[in-house]
């Protein structure tokens, strides 16, 4: 492990954003701003980085990608404007950024009519703009639709009892009778579609989308026990339409992530899953850019529990550890004892809230403190 101080190291920047207060490459600038307060020549490279949850575009805007923007539909159809990447023949769709929980009007929520039409439309228009792989980026959805939606936009077909297609959103799957896939646009059987997930749950059950993060989209007792069986009555439809492969796929790790889309990327899109952080990490450059790095600097806005489940930092110190470079994070908040952190390969944490310990300021100033914290930092490791 290097453990050297001093005058030559070289940093490399990769956290996730501070949900809420800064974005990931906000992040980046503040802590290099903050650095080079105490340390004005210090190499510093900034590498956003992002689990397949919201950010992802952004992320792979920063490294290099191209921002693609189209009008779509969002979670409740009214139109937005989203964003895709593209690099090459390699494109980052988001599903957050049709389908998330920050495209819902605010302070509403619709757990059970929300949908991800709009993601389907997004990916269209990666293979549209001639795409070969698909690096498709989930969590932070508004819906639980099993992914019907964004199958629906990409030529499946998904009918009630008297042929009408069923209404948007995972509480009418139960009024479904039939699924027709043999309408979904061709070109998807030529690419390679990654589903680069920001968690590993099955499809329904009690560790399925609707049970663990239906309550987080605003889904009551009672909704969630309607989301639970409408996706089961999903998967059983699949079944009659596509064989036992569909039952298969409704365990399969990801299965459940962003309400099912999961379930729905891998039945319909052919997907293949990677946990995000590592898609991501691939796709960004990560690799090179730690061989440069004598010091880690990776972070998010609550390093805590989650955290450890798999999220940005996780990632990032275990391909650093690999590696054996020292790790450190930023967090607004930190909720992870040392041990725990030590045991995830990050040296130290430097919570905002140790600089300024009222959290809604640390959250209004948040750009400012970072770059104190940066300042930290530079005493402790770069003089
Ligand atoms: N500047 C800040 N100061 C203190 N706490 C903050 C600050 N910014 C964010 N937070 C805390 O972090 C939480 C967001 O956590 P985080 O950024 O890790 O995202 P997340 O909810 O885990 O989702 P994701 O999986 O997309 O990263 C906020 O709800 C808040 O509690
Ligand atoms: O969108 C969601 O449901 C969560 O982020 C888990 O994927």
């Amino acid at each position: 492990m290097n453990r050297s101080r001093g005058r030559n190291q070289r940093v490399l920047i990769a956290a996730d954003k501070f949900k809420g207060s800064l974005t990931a490459v906000q992040v980046a600038e503040r802590v290099t701003a903050g650095l080079r307060r105490v340390a004005p020549r210090v190499e510093v490279e900034a590498l956003p980085v992002a689990d397949g949850g919201d950010g992802t575009v952004d992320a792979a805007v920063a490294a290099g990608f191209e921002r693609r923007e189209l009008r779509v539909a969002g979670p409740l159809g009214h139109e937005i404007t989203a964003a895709f990447a593209l690099r090459d023949d390699t494109a980052v769709v988001e599903m957050a950024e049709a389908s998330g929980l920050q495209r819902l009007p605010a302070g509403s929520f619709a757990p059970l009519t929300s949908s991800t039409y709009g993601s389907g439309e997004l990916l269209r228009a990666a293979l549209d703009a001639g795409a070969r792989t698909i690096v498709f980026g989930v969590g932070g959805s508004a819906t639980t639709d099993g992914g019907a939606g964004m199958l629906a936009a990409l030529g499946a077909r998904f009918l009630d009892e008297d042929g009408e297609p069923v209404p948007p959103g995972g509480g009418s799957l139960g009024q479904l009778a039939t699924a027709d896939l043999s309408g979904l646009d061709p070109r998807l059987s030529s690419v390679d579609v990654v589903l680069a997930s920001d968690v590993d749950n099955p499809l329904t059950g009690p560790k399925g989308a609707p049970t663990v993060y239906g309550p987080q989209k605003g889904a009551s007792p009672d909704d969630v026990a309607v989301l639970d069986a409408g996706l089961a009555h999903f998967a059983a439809v699949l079944e009659k339409a596509i064989g036992s492969k569909a039952a298969e796929y409704a365990v399969a790790p990801g299965a459940g992530a962003a309400g099912g889309i999961g379930y729905g990327a891998l039945v319909g899109l052919g997907a293949s899953f990677r946990p995000g952080i590592e898609v991501m990490l691939d796709v960004l450059g990560f690799a090179p850019a730690l061989e440069r790095a004598t010091l880690v600097i990776t972070g998010e806005g609550s390093l805590d529990e989650q955290t450890l489940h798999g999220k940005a930092p996780a990632g990032v110190a275990a391909a650093a550890r690999a590696a054996d470079k020292e790790v450190i994070a930023v967090c607004g908040r930190l909720a992870l004892p040392p041990e725990a952190l030590g045991r995830a390969g990050i040296r130290r944490a430097y919570p905002l809230t140790d600089i300024e310990p009222d959290v809604s300021r640390c959250i209004a100033e948040a750009g400012p403190i970072l770059e104190d914290v940066g300042e930290r930092i530079a005493q402790d490791f770069l003089i």
